[in-house]
């Protein structure tokens, strides 16, 4: 296996309308499915309790394989990476820290049934997990709306915006890849890669509290424990670690929507093993985020941004991916002081004229 990490960031940058197959245009202005929450400040990034298992080689960050090391349960081992399960956003307050509108409506019924015109695309794309995709998407159109990760308005779109372009972009991961999914917020993409892919082991990092507590029981629901954890925290913290984790790292490196391509490199290239690859799902203005960040990119030691269009001939339009291999680890940026003698006199300095 290669060991490459891809981001895949859609939309226009930091609360951008994430592009999908639709012929529907998207509103610039509105981001339909992450709407008032986004702007709400980080208050709840740090990790929220301290792990219950010392060490975990799925997370020691170096690529895992998954047939070796199954992904540790989610929720139930290891509570550094997933909160713990909460039946419902009413029943628990702590989960609420990040602007939570209020008490939720029971579900209703959802519109979130495949479309017809669509069903060969997704039958293509998850192959026999489509059912699997079919809970997925019934969960965003239930708890995801009553928690208000997902626009009422935007259900009957889940499968042509969000599920089938997203799972498009499991053409650029190789086999048995680690990736990290960098502001999953409801799961998009990395929660449908995992479940078109069931050869990858999947990271979401989301650093607001309701969306990874809602994370962690689609994780639950849908069975995926075995290759699917949680981590609660920015990308810059799981890239750094912290008191209770050891630094992430991971083949591939995904996002979409979360930022422009120059920040999106700044978070997500520390997240990639060497020679790994960010697959960034983005939106028209892909090309035009290449010309204006790829110096910045350069500096960052990523290479070359590349773009690469997915499921051709499956969706129309395709989905459109930047991709950027990390080719050289940057350590953070020191401070410029005076230069200095070994002996720690100024260069120049009064000493030197005595
Ligand atoms: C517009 S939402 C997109 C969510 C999802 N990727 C999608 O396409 O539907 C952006 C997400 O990025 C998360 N985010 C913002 N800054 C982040 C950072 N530094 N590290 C990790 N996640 C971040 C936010 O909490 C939010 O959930």
């Amino acid at each position: 296996m290669t060991h490459d990490g891809t981001t895949a960031g859609a939309g226009s940058g930091p609360g951008g309308t994430p592009p999908g197959p639709s012929p529907v245009q998207p509103d610039p202005t509105v981001d339909p499915v992450f709407s008032a929450e986004d702007s709400a400040p980080m208050a709840d990034q740090s990790v929220s309790s301290p792990p219950s298992t010392p060490a975990d080689p799925a997370f020691s960050g170096q690529p895992v394989t998954p047939a070796a090391t199954p992904v540790a349960p989610v929720g139930a081992v290891d509570p550094v990476f997933a909160e713990p399960t909460t039946p419902a956003p009413t029943a628990a307050p702590s989960i609420m820290d990040d602007g939570d509108p209020g008490p939720g409506e029971p579900p209703a019924p959802s519109d979130v049934t495949l479309p017809p015109e669509l069903a060969g695309a997704a039958r293509t794309l998850f192959g026999d997990r489509l059912d699997l995709a079919a809970g997925y998407a019934e969960l965003l159109a239930t708890e995801g709306v009553v928690r208000g990760l997902i626009g009422p308005r935007e259900t009957p779109r889940i499968w042509e915006r969000h599920l089938l372009n997203c799972a498009a972009m499991a053409e650029r991961i190789p086999e048995g890849a680690s990736v990290i999914d960098v502001g999953s917020g409801a799961g998009l993409p990395g929660l449908v890669l995992a479940i078109a892919r069931p050869d990858l082991t999947v990271t979401l990092v989301e650093p607001l509290a309701r969306r990874t507590a809602f994370l962690v029981e689609a994780v639950e629901q849908l069975g995926l424990t075995r290759a699917v954890r949680v981590f609660r925290g920015r990308a810059e913290e799981a890239a750094a670690g912290t008191r209770d984790t050891p630094p992430l790292s991971a083949d591939i490196v995904t996002a979409r929507a979360v930022a422009a391509l120059d920040r999106l490199a700044a978070w997500c290239l520390p997240l990639a093993v060497a020679g790994g690859r960010l697959v960034a799902l983005k939106g028209a203005s892909a090309a035009e985020e290449i010309a204006e960040h790829g110096a910045a990119v350069a500096r960052l030691g990523g290479g070359e941004p590349e773009l690469h269009r997915c499921g051709v001939g499956v969706i129309d339009p395709p989905a459109t991916v930047v991709e950027v291999v990390r080719e050289r680890v940057i350590g953070p940026a020191r401070k410029k002081g005076p230069k200095r003698s070994r002996g720690g006199r100024r260069r120049g300095g009064r000493d030197r004229d005595r």
